[in-house]
C-alpha cells in the first residue's frame, strides 16, 4: 500500500496524554494508570499501534488477551495508550501525532506493514517529525511487538513472534539508534523503510503475497508462484554511490537490506544490519524457476551468496532505471507494495532510536 501525501493528521485525534480528554473510539486510554501528561516523576508515555487485522485478523485477537498482562507489568511505570488502526496508512497518522504530543515511543503491533508504517509516520515533509515542546528532552523511540505473518524485520536480531519477550524489552527501555531507507521517485514524497526494499521478481511475489495472508507463511511460496508466470529477467541501469551508471544485465531480483529476511524468513541479505550505516545489496541475475527449487534452501539460510549469478555488496544509495522502460518492475519495500521502477534509494544512518 503506498501512502505518499498523507495531508494532515488524522482527524479529530484527542491529545494522547492528557487523562481528562475523552478519547476517540479507536483510542483507549489505560485509565487506572491514567494517561496524563508527562510528570515529573517521568512515568513514560507509551502509544501501542495496533493493526487489529495484521497476521490475518489474529494480531487483534492476541493484543485483547495481551493487554491485561501488559498494564500488569507495565503500568507501574508507564502510561499505556493503545490506538487500534482502523485502515491501511492510520499507522502513520496515529504515529505523528503520538510523537507531536511527545510520546517516549511509539510500539508498532503487528506485522512488518505495521511497523512501515509507524516508520514512515516519524518523517513528515522529508523531515523527522518532532515534539510540540521544543523544550521537552527526551525523544520518541520506536518499538515493535512482532505479531505478523511474515514478522521478519525482527528475525535480524533473534526476537521470536513472543509478545512477553517483547514486553519484556519494553519495560527495560534500553534504546539504540538503527538506520532507516529512503525511497524517491515516482509520485509524492519519500518513503521510508527499516528492513528490505526489492525490486522485481521477488517485489511481484510479495505483491501477489498480500492476497494470501490468511494462508498465513504459506502465502510467500503462493505469491511466488504466481509471480512467475509471465516473468522474464530483465536489464537494468544501476549507479551505486553516486558513481557511473552500470548495466546490470537480466537481473531476476534486486534486494537491498537495511535488515537480513524477507519473504517469511529468507536470509536474503545476510550482511546487513540497522546499525551498519549501509545497505547490502544482493541481485540475483539470470535465475531460472529451476534455480529457486534447486537453491531456495541456500535462499532461507543466507547461504546464496557463493550461489554462481548472485552478486552482493555494500551500499549507501542505489539508483535503478529500466532500460527498456516497461513501467511493469515491481518496487516493494517492508513488503508493501509501492509501484514501479525508476526509483532511487539512500540510507539514513542513526536516524531513529529503537528500543531492542
Ligand atoms: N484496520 C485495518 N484494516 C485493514 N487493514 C489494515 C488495518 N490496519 C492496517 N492495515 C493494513 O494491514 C496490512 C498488513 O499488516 P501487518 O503487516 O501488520 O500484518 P501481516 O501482513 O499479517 O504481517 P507481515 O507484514 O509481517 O507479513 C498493512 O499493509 C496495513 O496497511
Amino acid at each position: 500500500m503506498v501512502c505518499y501525501g498523507i495531508a494532515v493528521v488524522a482527524t479529530a485525534k484527542p491529545s494522547f496524554f492528557k487523562a481528562d480528554q475523552p478519547m476517540a473510539s479507536n483510542l483507549s486510554a489505560d485509565r487506572t494508570t491514567s494517561c496524563g501528561a508527562v510528570s515529573s516523576s517521568r512515568r513514560r508515555d507509551l502509544v501501542f499501534v495496533v493493526n487489529p487485522r495484521g497476521a490475518n485478523g489474529r494480531t487483534g485477537e492476541e493484543w485483547k488477551k495481551l493487554l491485561p498482562y501488559l498494564r500488569s507489568r507495565l503500568g507501574s511505570d508507564c502510561n499505556i495508550c493503545e490506538s487500534l488502526t482502523s485502515g491501511p496508512c492510520h499507522a502513520i497518522d496515529i504515529t505523528r501525532e503520538a510523537i507531536r504530543e511527545g510520546a517516549d515511543a511509539v510500539i508498532a503491533v503487528g506485522g512488518d506493514g505495521t511497523l512501515h508504517e509507524v516508520v514512515n509516520g516519524f518523517f513528515w515533509g522529508e523531515k523527522p517529525v518532532s515534539n510540540h515542546d521544543e523544550k521537552a528532552i527526551h525523544t520518541t523511540a520506536l518499538s515493535l511487538i512482532p505479531l505478523g505473518t511474515g514478522s521478519d524485520f525482527s528475525r535480524t536480531f533473534g526476537w521470536k513472534n513472543d509478545p512477553c519477550e517483547a514486553i519484556e524489552r519494553i519495560a527495560k527501555g534500553l534504546r539504540s539508534w538503527i538506520d532507516v531507507g529512503v525511497i524517491v521517485g515516482g509520485e509524492g514524497e519519500s518513503h521510508y523503510f527499516l528492513n528490505v526494499a526489492d525490486i522485481h521478481l521477488s517485489a511481484k511475489a510479495g505483491y501477489y503475497a498480500s492476497r494470501y495472508k490468511r494462508f498465513g507463511n504459506l502465502c510467500y511460496v503462493i505469491g511466488a508462484l504466481q509471480a512467475f508466470f509471465g516473468h522474464n529477467n530483465q536489464d537494468l541501469k544501476i549507479k551505486v554511490n553516486e558513481g557511473e551508471w552500470e548495466i546490470c544485465s537480466k537481473v531476476t531480483a534486486l534486494c537491498i537490506g537495511n535488515a537480513k529476511f524477507f519473504g517469511g524468513g529468507m536470509k536474503i541479505t545476510p550482511n546487513a544490519h540497522p546499525s551498519s550505516g549501509n545497505f547490502e545489496m544482493v541481485i540475483l541475475q539470470d535465475f531460472k524457476w529451476y534455480d529457486f527449487i534447486l537453491k531456495l534452501h541456500k535462499l532461507y539460510d543466507g547461504t546464496h551468496l557463493s550461489v554462481k549469478n548472485v552478486f552482493s555488496r555494500s551500499a549507501r544509495s542505489i539508483e535503478i532505471e529500466e532500460i527498456e522502460g516497461t513501467g511493469s518492475i515491481y518496487v516493494q519495500s517492508d513488503g508493501e507494495f509501492l509501484g514501479f521502477l525508476p526509483r532511487k534509494f539512500f540510507i539514513l544512518p542513526a536516524a531513529i532510536e529503537m528500543i531492542q
